[in-house]
């Protein structure tokens, strides 16, 4: 007898979950056909519903074979998938069980891995990739909304849709799939940072392989390595040992070198420069993505960055720019020092957009203040609180990405350019400060980014190495991630 229940908790989908006894309830169900993969745990079978005629896609697990801690994963996918309802993530439309048997029944994506369809490519053009990447970032801007961080974005990780209806004018419809490494965050402050180190070696963002705690920025860096490695053909960071491979991704300098870069737009390149900006305070967030001209396709707006911490860097090393940004005090007119900014301002309303004015020029007082605390703060709405002074808290860190932007082929700014969204712009912006070697990572541990942004926790970022742990040393080939599950605190 099977038995069907749907979790009703109010913030996951309605999908139904049957326990049974054997196969035969799922067998009258679905008629299976054939075989589309094989994962670590399961195999995944194109199915077809019998009544509708409607093609799915089904992965069975034996329970056994994926032992404890892949039930776990997969428990945690299901979760997380009943949670979400997006175009460009996968759709789960039932879940079957047995005592020995675990069944998800998921929209079928013909096109197979988005990995495989490169292979055969070589590489997209930027048209293509571009679609691709709009479509990335709009279901991570929607998943960071509900506070999931998928923490394994990688190529194969991404399906496409089949030839019928999976393109849109020639160009593919993907889907974000495995969510065996994600999480839900709960709350604010140190409960919406993550410690476990997990992911793939090659798609891992800096603050990961350290250890640091770290926030959703984390898949940001992992559009950054799928976008280089979709237009260029081969990833980032390269490196046959992972020691060597975690030092170079540490650095996170940026090559342009080679030909095939030579007709990439320099947009596209600065959008690079953004995603993998070794600071995580510094990395764009996925929302200011979408926002960006070369994703909206907007032409006409000047390259203004669009990242808050970046504008205030700028302004800091060329007060003079900022004030030639047409306004008085700078960056359009906003205050920038506390003293100038006699009424306090009112946090962002949800779902406000970053780089509001009265935002920036709040967070511009948090970072003052950040300069003088010592720990990562323990939440994020006490930005203010005063700690023990100590010079060494302001944290020093080489921003290779800048360095390599200066001297990039074709010789763009390495600014997070563009910014149509944004709300900020410091317009007129005088490009010869930002190509200075020395940045200076003034986000303080745990300070608040701006608004939209979490907080980070950023240490000495090329200097700062914690030993990797052992179960990190996957080869840098290996497409399985890395799960550290034991981590100081459970995620
Ligand atoms: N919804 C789907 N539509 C079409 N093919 C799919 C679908 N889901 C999975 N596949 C195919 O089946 C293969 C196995 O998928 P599965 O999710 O079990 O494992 P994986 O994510 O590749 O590996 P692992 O579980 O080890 O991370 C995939 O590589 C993909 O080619």
């Amino acid at each position: 007898m099977a038995s069907q229940w749907i979790r009703v908790s109010s913030a996951e989908r309605k999908v139904p979950h049957t326990r049974m006894e054997d196969e035969a309830a799922i067998q009258q169900v679905y008629t299976f056909g054939k075989k589309l993969g094989q994962g670590s745990f399961g195999v995944v079978y194109e199915a077809t519903h019998i009544e509708t005629q409607k093609k799915w896609a089904i992965k069975k697990v034996n329970r056994e074979k994926a032992g404890s801690h892949g039930v776990k994963l997969l428990e945690r996918e299901v979760s997380i998938l009943k949670r979400v309802n997006h175009g460009h993530i996968i759709h789960l439309e039932e879940v079957f069980e047995t005592p020995k048997k675990m069944y998800m029944v998921t929209e079928l994506c013909e096109g197979g891995e988005l990995k495989e369809i490169l292979k055969k490519k070589r590489n997209f053009t930027e048209e293509e990739v571009r679609h691709i990447i709009h479509g990335l970032a709009e279901a991570t801007v929607y998943l960071h909304r509900k506070d999931i961080v998928h923490r394994d974005l990688k190529l194969e990780n991404i399906l496409v849709k089949g030839s019928q209806d999976g393109e849109e004018n020639g160009l593919l419809h993907i889907k974000i799939t495995d969510f065996g490494l994600s999480v839900q965050k709960g709350g604010v402050g140190n409960k919406s940072m993550m410690q476990a180190t997990c992911g793939t070696p090659i798609y891992m963002a800096p603050e990961v392989i350290d250890g640091h705690e770290y926030s959703q920025q984390c898949d940001v860096w992992s559009i950054g390595v799928i976008m280089y490695t979709l237009l260029g053909g081969e990833p980032p960071f390269l490196s046959k040992a992972d020691d060597r491979l975690f030092d170079i991704i540490r650095k996170g300098e940026l090559n342009f070198s080679s030909p095939v870069w030579d007709s990439i737009s320099d947009g596209a390149k600065n959008v690079l420069r953004c995603l993998l900006k070794v600071d995580p305070a510094h990395r764009i967030t996925a929302s200011e993505l979408l926002d960006n001209p070369w994703i909206t396709g907007d032409t006409s707006t000047t390259g203004t960055p669009i990242n808050v911490l970046e504008m205030m860097k700028q302004f800091r090393d060329d007060p003079e720019d900022g004030e030639n940004a047409g306004a008085p005090g700078g960056l359009n007119g906003l205050s920038l020092h506390p003293a100038q900014d006699p009424a306090p301002r009112p946090e962002p309303a949800p779902g406000e957009m970053p780089g509001s004015p009265c935002c920036a020029s709040a967070k511009l007082l948090e970072l003052e203040h950040a300069s003088e605390t010592d720990s990562c703060s323990s939440s994020p709405s006490t930005p203010t609180k005063q700690r023990p002074k100590k010079k060494a808290t302001i944290l020093t860190c080489s921003d290779t990405t800048r360095k390599n932007g200066s001297s990039g082929k074709g010789g763009s700014s390495s600014s997070c350019a563009g910014g149509a969204g944004g709300g900020v712009k410091a317009q007129g912006q005088g490009s010869s400060k930002r190509g200075s070697p020395q940045e200076r990572c003034e986000a303080g541990p745990s300070q608040p980014g701006p608004p939209g942004r979490p907080p980070v926790c950023s240490g000495k970022v090329d200097s700062h190495r914690l030993p990797v742990p052992s179960n990190c040393m996957h080869g840098q080939q290996s497409p399985k991630p890395i799960s550290r599950i034991k981590a100081k605190k459970s995620v």
